[in-house]
């Protein structure tokens, strides 16, 4: 058996005996050269980041293209940390899970240190550590994949979470929350030279990069009117030569590690393949599973300079490409399906993506949704065609049986992402004066699956176990009281408070003429089992497009 640390360079053969491709270079080498002169710090060191940040890294250093490798933060679960990097000496193995059932294993040992920063109390050791990174000049970027949650300083109500309240009070010594932890040592750097940095966030949204940057930018004021720190700071940060906050498309599906991979590598004599649940609810091992399909497009906007990501692949590009990337991919062609999947997928009691869309009406329901509704207003980005990108979805990638994605695992956060994945293609229908936002069907069916979701109850009528969800107490709750077995009541009162939240759906969605059609679907299937499926056929049948 081998084990991930052992030395890769001396047992060479014990990895290429598991089919593991390793690294040419000196972890050590690296290590020392990255804690001398940090260049690239991330934050969220979770499964996206093992199979796709860390793997560019890698190449780059292997190819000779780069002396110096990541600091990993995570400021959200110290098990990752403890359990997954420092036990396994910060490495990684990639296994890409291939449509013919093959797979390509890759052994990653880019990351220099990894450090667990939660909110900060009277130990600042691990804060005043990454002060230290963040005073060098050498740094040139930190990038980001820490969920859309990860971003928001308010709640649905608009106030501000405790931990922010808190760090807005307090002056930025011990922050809770991790945007002001990231202001703190922004701040720091700009007392400390005010070399320029690029802040890359690779999360799954429109303009990730102005959230990061808006959440940034209200902490910084609300200190600055606390007197803690002066416009200065604020011209530095407000400053795209000084701090930049580059958009970027992503695009990998990497599901948790699974136990069948896991199976897999230990037949093959890998021993370091359990799977590690924290009680933060991240499902991480040594290894991470991800598809062959990849695609990474970036702002070309780095004040302070960058590793050569084009080399590995990555679209560097203008803004104005990027943010079309972005949306075809997290507002149509790719995450709206997705969240259509994993609400019925949970709903329907389905165990994985690829048996989901054999089924054909969830394969009818994601065309029509994808084609049908949000393909007609998406605009073509150029550096990747919308029609090539969705067919090769919905017929290569989603259906790969060996790809172990679940319904379950995209739909946590749901009600942070609805109203990216379906509030901006609404929002193109009521911009357009050709198009009007009552003619879609199957977004707002989603909705009202949606709501039946939060319900907790399946279409067997049984109680299911819901994915994590910041909202779902409050958002339950609203909709806890409505029978199921009664298609007649009144539910207007219970789901009005939802479907008009703007900060959930971007708008008003009964100001946009879609909240009388949610309730009537949402109606449809509280009549009793089975009706959640009775509800989609017959919103399939009526529509006569055929987009097979
Ligand atoms: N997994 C994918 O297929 C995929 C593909 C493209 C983009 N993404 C983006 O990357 C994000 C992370 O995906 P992943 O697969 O790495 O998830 P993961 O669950 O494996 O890891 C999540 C990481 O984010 C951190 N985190 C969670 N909540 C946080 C919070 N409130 N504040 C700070 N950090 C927090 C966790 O500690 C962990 O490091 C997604 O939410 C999405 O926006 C994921
Ligand atoms: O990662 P999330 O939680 O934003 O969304 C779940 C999935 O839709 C997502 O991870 C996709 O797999 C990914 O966006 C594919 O590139």
């Amino acid at each position: 058996m081998v084990k991930i640390t052992d030395d890769y360079k001396k047992d060479k053969q014990a990895f290429a005996k598991a089919g593991i491709k390793v690294p040419t270079y000196s972890q050590e080498e690296i290590a020392k050269k990255t804690l001398a002169a940090p260049r690239w710090v991330h934050f969220g060191g979770g499964n996206l980041f093992r199979a796709f940040h860390a793997a560019i890294a890698s190449h780059l250093i292997d190819a000779g293209k780069l002396d110096e490798g990541i600091i990993v933060v995570d400021t959200h679960d110290d098990s990752i940390i403890e359990n997954v990097y420092k036990k396994f000496n910060n490495r990684m193995l990639r296994v890409i899970t291939k449509a013919d059932g093959s797979q390509d294993r890759e052994l990653f040992a880019p990351v220099a240190d990894a450090i667990y920063t939660g909110p900060v109390t009277d130990d600042t050791s691990s804060l005043e550590k990454l002060k230290d990174i963040f005073n060098q000049a050498s740094l040139q970027l930190a990038t980001f994949s820490i969920t859309e949650k990860g971003y928001a300083l308010k709640d649905a109500e608009g106030n501000f979470f405790a931990p922010v309240a808190h760090d807005i009070e307090n002056e930025p010594a011990k922050p809770q929350n991790n945007m002001s932890l990231l202001v703190t040592l922004l701040l720091s750097r700009f007392k400390n030279g005010a070399t320029p940095i690029a802040l890359l966030s690779t999360d799954n949204f429109s303009e990730n990069g102005d959230k990061l940057k808006d959440s940034v930018l209200t902490i910084a004021k609300a200190w600055q009117k606390n007197g803690f720190v002066d416009q200065d700071f604020i011209d530095y940060l407000s400053d795209d030569s000084k701090v930049s906050f580059p958009l970027s498309m992503i695009d990998r599906i990497t599901p948790n590690p699974s136990e069948t991979v896991s199976e897999s590598l230990k037949k093959d004599g890998f021993e370091d393949a359990d799977l590690i649940h924290t009680e933060s609810h991240t499902t991480i091992a040594a290894f991470t599973n991800t598809e062959e399909a990849h695609y990474l497009v970036v702002e070309d906007k780095f004040p302070n300079g960058r590793p050569a990501f084009e080399d590995d692949g990555v679209i560097m590009t203008d803004r104005d490409t990027v943010n079309l990337a972005d949306q075809m991919k997290v507002t149509a062609c790719l995450n709206p399906l997705h969240t259509a999947l994993a609400i019925y997928g949970t709903i329907l009691d389905f165990k994985s993506i690829s048996s989901e869309v054999q089924d054909p009406d969830m394969k009818r329901l994601i065309l029509q949704i994808g084609y049908g509704e949000d393909l007609p207003v998406v605009q073509d980005p150029k550096v990747l065609s919308p029609r090539d990108f969705i067919d090769e979805l919905v017929n290569k990638r989603l259906p790969n049986p060996y790809i172990p994605d679940t319904p379950q695992r995209i739909a946590a956060d749901t009600s942070q992402k609805v109203g990216i994945r379906y509030g901006v293609t609404i929002q193109h229908y009521v911009d357009d004066p050709k198009r009007n936002p009552a003619d879609l069907n199957f977004i707002p069916l989603v909705i009202a699956t949606w709501l039946r979701y939060l319900m907790g109850i399946n279409d067997e009528g049984e109680k299911f176990q819901p994915s994590p969800d910041p909202l779902w107490d409050d958002l339950h709750a609203q909709v806890a009281d409505i029978k199921f077995g009664d298609a007649n009541q009144d539910v207007h009162d219970a789901i009005k408070g939802i479907l008009s939240n703007k900060s959930i759906f971007g708008n008003d969605l009964y100001v946009v003429g879609l909240g009388d059609k949610i309730e009537s679907d949402f109606k449809e299937m509280l009549a009793g089992k089975g009706t959640i499926r009775k509800t989609l056929q017959k919103h399939l049948d009526e529509e006569s497009k055929n987009f097979d």
